[in-house]
């Protein structure tokens, strides 16, 4: 290769502006790996513009004093978008985003054991006419595997330059810097523009005989790799015992749950305290200590402590994802979710509603029918978001008792699996009833690219992790931290009157409004304090939790306020009212920021006004017959 000794002005010498570089790629193959390594932590995560798909760009300069910007593309498994991230990616490439330049180089990066699957990819891109070069990604794995690749015949045939990189290896992109440090990126021209001919299905066929005229010439495989993935793939996507295996492993994460998290928890909670207790002894008493003690630590202080019991459902979650099962679930699911009159399409934005149902709402955009793009938005909230986590891992805490049955499993476990369980049930229910409402469509199958199995790497889970981490954090310091202290003040003044004898929250304007709003409540179990706190939940439902670590500690005489809110409800509430809480959750409809983001992606108030009201109803409904039906058992 030539030194990087030519000094002209053009893009990506050192003199000039940088060179622009976008990584495209299939799902999986390696782009954020491969960006990681090479941008280090110069990088900067934002979204796109009015959408929740990430943007990542990073720059670096390379030994030959090139300086490179580079952005990391959502995956993407075609040109022709079918979601979201792929519109993102396509739009980009294609210069439609406005104030995103459009790159000078396009790295098509491919996972090199996965040819036949990646090469469409690179045949629609190579039409974009921009410069580009191919990139065999995984050609560590390639080789392992005994996959021959000859890199001169796949360039020659494709009329790009090849280039092999291991991303996982420290110095895996060397390959890729010496040839950008080569100069040569000027010298490439616009890759050859091809017009496809035909209509869209004799398009893919058409580009699935060039993949295997190429891969014939180029590749040389035994046949090792499919045959295993086959083998795994028997059991995973059987009818029947790829859902007994999808139902145990769903099973298991409610159980590690709350296995696993117990000594963190109690290590949170017992530093909580131990602050309450510092402030106590050595501050004068008077609201600034009431605020700091009973306002942010027993508020926002008690959101905190469910750290543990995100992570690890997201640790699941993230190792599904990154192993390539999840997509079979989803394939799995389509004959299911069928029944209901809905399709595998929707798992997807479902299951991202289990994070939070704003992302999932946004993702049911990839439903290309809009009657099921519809009903997936409204189900979207009945899944059970990581908000509501905490609300339920606080009754369950203070009122099932953590005791095994059958030897094995956790009660707290199987009750947290049960209020899942319900969530989706009833979202299948109501999917159900909606199918009676408007017309039935043809039912298009679900055609999608099942990726290979893959060891989940630990760089990625450490770092999903850290991110789900920091966005909890953030919003416990953030919104709930803010609504905690306007409780406060809510709760605190005006103050008690003189001569006084209940509580001086009682007096609050927090108070009366709780009191009014019993009212309504008092039917399901309800006490004025939970009626309190629903009104900031409706922000973030967390918060529901940290109002009642306000409203209580604000309550009790003075000497108890470092009691821990769990067993304080534990002694104060019936398990009939705790139940009817519970199931209040399951449906909550009460999350503005769902609300608003409904009524963006369907345009229209009046959806908007059809799930507050379902929901509502729903939630008011099942509380009242769960309450009333604990208080006959006798758990009044
Ligand atoms: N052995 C090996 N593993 C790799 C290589 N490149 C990436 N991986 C692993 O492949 C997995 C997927 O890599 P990512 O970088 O997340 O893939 P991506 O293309 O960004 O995926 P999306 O963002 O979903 O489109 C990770 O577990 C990586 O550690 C490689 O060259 N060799
Ligand atoms: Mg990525």
């Amino acid at each position: 290769m030539s030194s990087a000794s030519t000094t002209t002005t053009s893009p990506g010498d050192s003199t000039g502006a940088p060179l622009h570089v976008a990584l495209l790629g299939n799902p999986n193959c390696g782009k954020t790996a491969l960006f990681n390594l090479m941008t280090g932590a110069r990088q900067k995560v934002a979204n796109y513009a009015g959408v929740t798909v990430e943007r990542k760009e990073g720059w670096f300069t390379t030994a030959g004093g090139r300086r490179v910007r580079m952005l990391d593309l959502p995956g993407a498994y075609s040109l022709h978008a079918q979601s979201l991230d792929e519109a993102v990616t396509r739009d980009v490439l294609l210069g439609r985003r406005t104030g995103e330049p459009l790159p000078e180089l396009v790295a098509c990066v491919t996972d090199a054991t996965h040819l036949r699957l990646n090469l469409r990819l690179v045949l629609e891109a190579r039409n974009l006419g921009l410069p580009m070069v191919l990139v065999l990604n995984m050609s560590d794995m390639a080789r392992k595997q005994g996959i021959q690749i000859d890199e001169e015949v796949l360039s020659r045939e494709l009329g790009v330059p090849v280039i092999s990189t291991v991303a996982v290896k420290t110095d895996g992109a060397q390959n890729l810097l010496k040839w950008i440090d080569s100069g040569q990126v000027k010298a490439l021209k616009p890759a050859r523009r091809e017009e496809p001919q035909g209509d869209a299905q004799q398009r893919v066929l058409a580009l699935h005989d060039e993949v295997r005229r190429i891969l014939d010439l180029a590749v040389k495989a035994p046949p090792v790799q499919l045959a295993r993935d086959d083998r795994i793939d028997a059991v995973v996507l059987h009818p029947v015992w790829g859902l007994v295996l999808l139902a145990a492993l769903l099973f298991l994460i409610f159980q590690a749950v709350f296995a696993w998290a117990a000594v963190p928890m109690d290590f949170i909670d017992a530093t909580t305290a131990q602050t309450a207790e510092w402030l106590n002894g050595h501050m004068a008493d008077g609201p600034l200590r009431s605020l700091l003690a009973d306002g942010v630590i027993a508020g926002a202080g008690g959101v905190i402590v469910f750290l543990p019991q995100i992570l690890i459902l997201f640790f699941f979650i993230l190792v599904l994802e990154d192993s390539g099962y999840l997509p079979r679930a989803a394939f799995l699911l389509d004959r299911l979710m069928g029944t209901v009159g809905l399709s595998g399409r929707s798992f997807i934005p479902l299951l991202s509603s289990f994070a939070c149902a704003i992302p999932g709402v946004m993702a049911a955009r990839s439903i290309p029918s809009w009657r099921d793009r519809l009903v997936t938005i409204m189900i979207a909230p009945l899944m059970t978001c990581s908000a509501r986590l905490p609300v339920y891992a606080l009754l369950i805490g203070a009122f099932i008792p953590a005791r095994t049955i059958g030897g094995i499993f956790n009660l707290q476990g199987l009750v947290l699996f049960a209020l899942y369980v319900a969530g989706i049930v009833s979202a299948m229910a109501v999917a159900f009833v909606a199918k009676r409402f408007g017309a039935r469509q043809g039912r298009a199958a679900l055609l999608m690219e099942l990726p290979a199995y893959r060891w989940p790497s630990l760089r990625s889970l450490v770092i999903g992790l850290y991110e789900r981490a920091v966005i909890f954090l953030k919003r416990v310091g953030g919104i709930i931290l803010a609504l905690t202290i306007v409780l406060w003040f809510l709760s605190s003044f005006p103050g008690a009157p003189d001569g006084a004898t209940e509580p001086a929250i009682t007096y609050s304007l927090a108070g009366r409004i709780g009191e009014a709003m019993a009212l309504v409540f008092a039917p399901i179990g309800f006490n004025w304090q939970i009626c309190i706190a629903l009104v900031p939940g409706m922000a973030a439902r967390e918060v529901a939790v940290s109002a009642l670590g306000t409203v209580y500690a604000l309550s009790a005489s003075a000497d108890d306020t470092a009691a821990q809110l769990g067993p304080l409800i534990a002694d104060q509430w019936s398990l009939a009212t705790a139940l009817s809480l519970l199931t209040w959750f399951i449906f909550a409809p009460q999350c503005l920021a769902t609300l608003a983001t409904v009524r963006r992606e369907t345009n229209s108030w009046r959806y908007v006004a059809i799930m507050a009201g379902y929901l509502f109803g729903l939630a008011y409904i099942a509380c009242f017959i769960v309450y009333h039906v604990a208080v006959a058992m006798g758990a009044g």
